[in-house]
């Protein structure tokens, strides 16, 4: 199989390639970073995914859109599956942590609205066993997500209890079943979280760099460069390697979920025949790294020895080794690197480790190297909380920000800035935020 991507991006490109139906629907969620929702619902809907039964009406300053038909709000976008499409999910998506059977919505003004709310839905597939409510909260309450917590888990608690008369054990630290409570401006979504723990978990990593970006943000950036597999991809401060290593996955068709999926999933997901077609599906949607006339061009580079060897071990559990080139240089000469179509940065924030002093030159001629070495489609995603510098540093190198993302990293907001010449790719970016 040739490294054939038909010039879509390479995340949706993967994702169309293992796209299958079959089973009754389900109402679903999956949880993003937040900004990168428009990416995960093109990947998504690349997987199968339709639209939601509703249509959610969102107050204008809320945050949300429709991308690819499936409503997305921050952090999370809705949609239909149908089984084999939900496993699929699980198994191939890249830039979701989360997917979540949708069990009920409810509108709440007062916090105490909520635990009645979630008694009342419906709960006879809960199990016998320690649960958690994992809370969110978006936009502007007088109470806090643990409220939200403790009152959704009380609902839980009474319906349980009037159903069998046993009380459910509460486990925050490693539920058996994890519920999702969300509460975006009035609406309550509330559901089980079928994947259990949060994909962003890859197996290929062996060498955790102390300030590595999540590779679910890295599968994002990677679709928000929109990067196809024929261009050079360069990642100038690799540390261990998540950006490059996710792209040659996505290029390669290579499932990064996991194939075991949790027993206590309300839905039967590992029913044998779904199973065995999503598995056969996706092997035969693999390309094979051996595509001989145009080998994929993928390369970090990262200044110190250390990360260089961790990045080495995450490639090598990746079995990407030869595959992708991390080696050892400075970002702002980029001695080794002669022309870059594509570039993706996570550099330091000048937080933990690098101090301001440091990262402003640091930024200014990384940028201006980069700049230096595109092509005609070259653009750069630069991933940063320390936005300021990044404007004056595209500026001073002739390049213009044609798309600013505010990204959620967990703890902190950071912006994900899509640097170009003025005018040159306009068109590949659909706005500018
Ligand atoms: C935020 S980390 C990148 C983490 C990476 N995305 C990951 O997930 O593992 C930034 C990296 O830039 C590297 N770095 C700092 N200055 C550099 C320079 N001048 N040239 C190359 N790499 C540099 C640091 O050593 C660090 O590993």
């Amino acid at each position: 199989m040739s490294l054939d991507a038909g010039g879509e991006p390479v995340v949706v490109a993967a994702a169309r390639a293992v796209h299958l139906r079959g089973g009754p629907d389900a109402h679903v969620w999956a949880r993003c970073a937040g900004g990168l929702e428009r990416e995960a619902a093109t990947e998504l809907a690349a997987l199968g995914w339709r639209p939601p039964p509703t249509t959610t009406p969102r107050p204008p300053d809320q945050p949300g859109g429709t991308t690819a038909g499936l409503e997305w709000e921050r952090g999370a976008v809705y949609g239909t599956v149908d089984l084999a499409t939900l496993r699929m999910t699980l198994r191939a998506a890249r830039t979701v942590t989360r997917v979540v059977l949708l069990l009920g919505t409810a509108e709440v003004d007062e916090v105490t609205e909520i635990r009645e709310a979630v008694r009342s839905l419906d709960w006879d597939r809960l199990p016998y066993a320690t649960f958690g409510v994992r809370p969110e909260r978006h936009g502007e309450h007088g109470f806090r997500s643990p409220d939200i917590g403790r009152e959704a888990g009380a609902g839980i608690i009474d319906a349980f209890r009037e159903r069998t008369g046993q009380r459910l054990p509460v486990d925050l630290d490693d539920p058996t079943v994890e519920i999702r409570a969300e509460l975006h401006d009035r609406r309550l979504r509330v559901g089980y979280d079928l994947a259990g723990r949060s994909l962003h978990r890859r197996t290929w990593i062996r060498a955790h760099h102390h300030a590595s970006l999540k590779p679910t943000v890295a599968a994002g950036l990677v679709a928000l460069a929109r990067w196809r597999v024929d261009e050079r991809l360069l990642d100038p401060l690799a540390g261990g390697g998540t950006i490059p290593i996710e792209a040659a996955l996505a290029a390669l068709r290579r499932p990064v979920g996991p194939r075991v999926l949790p027993r206590l999933a309300p839905l039967d997901l590992d029913d044998t025949r779904i199973a065995v077609e999503v598995e056969e599906r996706l092997e035969a949607a693999r390309v094979s790294v051996d595509t001989g006339a145009r080998p994929l061009d993928i390369r970090g580079v990262e200044k110190y020895g250390r990360h260089v060897a961790d990045a080495q071990r995450n490639l090598a559990a990746a079995d990407l080794a030869g595959v992708v080139r991390i080696a050892g240089g400075d970002a702002t000469t980029l001695d080794d690197i002669e022309a870059v179509d594509c570039a993706i940065a996570n550099p330091p924030y000048g937080m933990r480790v690098a101090s301001p002093k440091v990262i402003d030159p640091l930024y200014r001629g990384t940028i201006a190297r980069l700049a230096e070495r595109f092509t005609d489609a070259g653009r750069a995603v630069w991933l940063t909380p320390v936005h300021h510098l990044v404007r004056a540093a595209g500026r001073e190198a002739g390049l213009e920000a044609v798309a600013a993302r505010r990204v959620g990293l967990g703890t902190m907001d950071a912006v994900a800035f899509v640097l170009a010449p003025p005018g040159r790719v306009s068109t590949f970016v659909e706005v500018a935020d």
